[in-house]
C-alpha cells in the first residue's frame, strides 16, 4: 500500500514543528517509523531526524545575500530552487516507500510563502500525484479563543483547502493549555458561535472591533463556513504531552479513504484538463515559433488548421496543394527517407511536439545546471 503524505501547515508559532516532532515519536513508538522531510529553509534547528532536509541543498543565508532578498523572499526563492529537484526527491521517497506508511512534511512557518507560491504548489502537486496526501492544518488553540480570531483562522484554512484541493484535518494544538472543546462546539453548532460572538461584542464593544458592520460580516461568513466545516476532520492534540495523537492518526486513515474515494477522481480530472491546456499552449507556442522563424509563409502549422474558416475546409475534404512537395523539402530534411505519407494534424503535431520537447529539455537542463553551479558555490 502506498504511504500517506501528511503536509503540516500552520501559522507561525502554531506549534507545527513540535507537532511534527511528537508525530514522529508517536509513529516510532508504534514501530511504524515515518519518512521525514523538512521544507523550512530558515529553521535553525530541526528537533527530529529528517530523511530529506531542504537545508542540505539550499543555503538560505546565501540565497538572501546572493539575490539581495529579505527573509520571506529568500524562503520563496529557496523553495523555487528546491522545487526544480522535486522529481529526484520523489524518486528517493518512492524507492523506499515499501518501508514506511507515512511521509511527514514540515513546511515553512511563513505559511503564505508555501501555500501561495508557485513552488509550494509544484511541491504539493508533486506529492499529491504520487501518494495519497492529507493536509494537517495546525492551530494554536489558546490564541484562537476569540470568535473573530477563530473565524479568520478558519477562513484561512478554507482558502488553503480550496487552493490545494486536498483533504484536510484541523489540528487544535496546545490542548494542555486550552482544551479544544469550545472550537469543536463552534464548528458544530452555529448558534453557539453566534452566542460567543454576541458576548465578545458586548465585552469589546467600545474598541470598535466588534461594530455592527463587523459582526454582521462575521455572521454571514460563519454561515458560509458551515459548508467548509462539513468537509473536515477535527482533532485536539498536545504536542507537549502527546495527547490526541491516536485520534489524529485515525483521522489520517479516514482522510486517506476520502482521498481515494473523492479527491483522487477530482485530481485526475483536473490533471487531464491541465494536460490538455498545456498541449494547446505548447502547440500555440510552437506554431508561433515556426512563424517567427519564418520557415515558410506557406508552411502549414496547426493554428492554420484551427484558424481556417469552415468554408475553406471543403466539408472535411482535403484539397491537394500543388506546391506541397516543394514546400516540404526543407521542412523535415532528415526525414526524406520516411517520406511524409500523411499530412494529418497528428502527424504534424507529433513532429512539432518532438522538436518542442527537445528544445524544452535543453532549456530546463541549463537552468538546473545554473542552479547546481550556484549551490556548489
Ligand atoms: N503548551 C504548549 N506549547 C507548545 C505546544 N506545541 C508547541 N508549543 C510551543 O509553541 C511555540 C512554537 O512552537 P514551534 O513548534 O516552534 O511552532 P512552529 O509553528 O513550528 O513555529 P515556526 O517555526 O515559527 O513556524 C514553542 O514555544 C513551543 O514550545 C503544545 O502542545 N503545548
Amino acid at each position: 500500500m502506498a504511504p500517506v503524505t501528511v503536509l503540516c501547515i500552520g501559522m507561525a508559532g502554531s506549534g507545527k514543528t513540535t507537532f511534527m516532532q511528537r508525530l514522529n515519536a508517536t509513529l516510532h513508538s508504534k514501530k511504524e517509523p515515518p519518512y521525514v522531510i523538512n521544507l523550512d529553509p530558515a529553521v535553525i534547528k530541526v528537533p527530529f531526524g529528517a530523511n530529506i532536509d531542504i537545508r542540505d541543498s539550499i543555503k538560505y543565508k546565501k540565497v538572501m545575500e546572493q539575490y539581495n532578498l529579505g527573509p520571506n523572499g529568500a524562503i520563496v526563492t529557496s523553495l523555487n530552487l528546491f522545487s526544480t529537484k522535486i522529481d529526484q526527491v520523489l524518486k528517493l521517497v518512492e524507492n523506499k516507500s515499501d518501508k514506511f506508511n507515512h511521509v511527514i512534511v514540515d513546511t515553512p512557518g511563513q505559511i503564505e510563502c508555501f501555500i501561495w507560491s508557485a513552488s509550494g504548489a509544484i511541491i504539493t502537486e508533486a506529492f499529491a500525484s504520487t501518494f495519497p496526501t492529507v493536509i494537517a492544518y495546525v492551530v494554536d488553540t489558546p490564541r484562537n479563543t476569540s470568535p473573530t480570531t477563530f473565524m479568520s483562522n478558519m477562513l484561512y484554512a478554507c482558502s488553503i483547502l480550496y487552493k490545494t484541493k486536498l483533504p484536510m484535518i484541523i489540528v487544535f494544538n496546545k490542548t494542555d493549555v486550552k482544551k479544544a472543546d469550545f472550537a469543536v462546539e463552534w464548528m458544530k453548532d452555529f448558534e453557539a458561535f453566534q452566542t460567543a460572538l454576541r458576548l465578545d461584542q458586548e465585552l469589546n464593544g467600545e474598541d470598535g472591533t466588534s461594530s455592527g458592520y463587523m459582526s454582521s460580516l462575521v455572521n454571514s461568513m460563519s454561515l458560509m463556513l458551515e459548508e467548509f466545516y462539513s468537509q473536515l476532520d477535527v482533532v485536539g492534540v498536545s504536542a507537549y504531552t502527546g495527547d490526541g495523537f491516536d485520534d489524529f492518526l485515525k483521522a489520517v486513515d479516514n482522510k486517506v479513504d476520502e482521498y481515494n474515494e473523492y479527491y483522487l477522481k477530482e485530481r485526475e480530472r483536473i490533471l487531464k484538463e491541465k494536460e490538455l491546456e498545456e498541449k494547446k499552449r505548447q502547440n500555440k507556442s510552437l506554431n508561433k515559433l515556426m512563424k517567427d522563424m519564418n520557415v515558410n509563409d506557406d508552411t502549414e502549422v496547426l493554428s492554420d488548421y484551427e484558424d481556417e474558416p469552415e468554408d475553406n475546409n471543403h466539408n472535411g475534404e482535403v484539397v491537394p496543394d500543388e506546391e506541397e512537395e516543394v514546400e516540404r523539402e526543407y521542412t523535415f530534411p532528415e526525414d526524406r527517407s520516411a517520406e511524409i505519407t500523411s499530412n494529418t494534424e497528428e502527424d504534424i503535431q507529433s513532429r512539432y511536439q518532438q522538436a518542442f520537447e527537445d528544445t524544452a529539455k535543453s532549456a530546463s537542463s541549463k537552468t538546473v545546471e545554473a542552479i547546481a553551479n550556484y549551490i556548489r558555490r
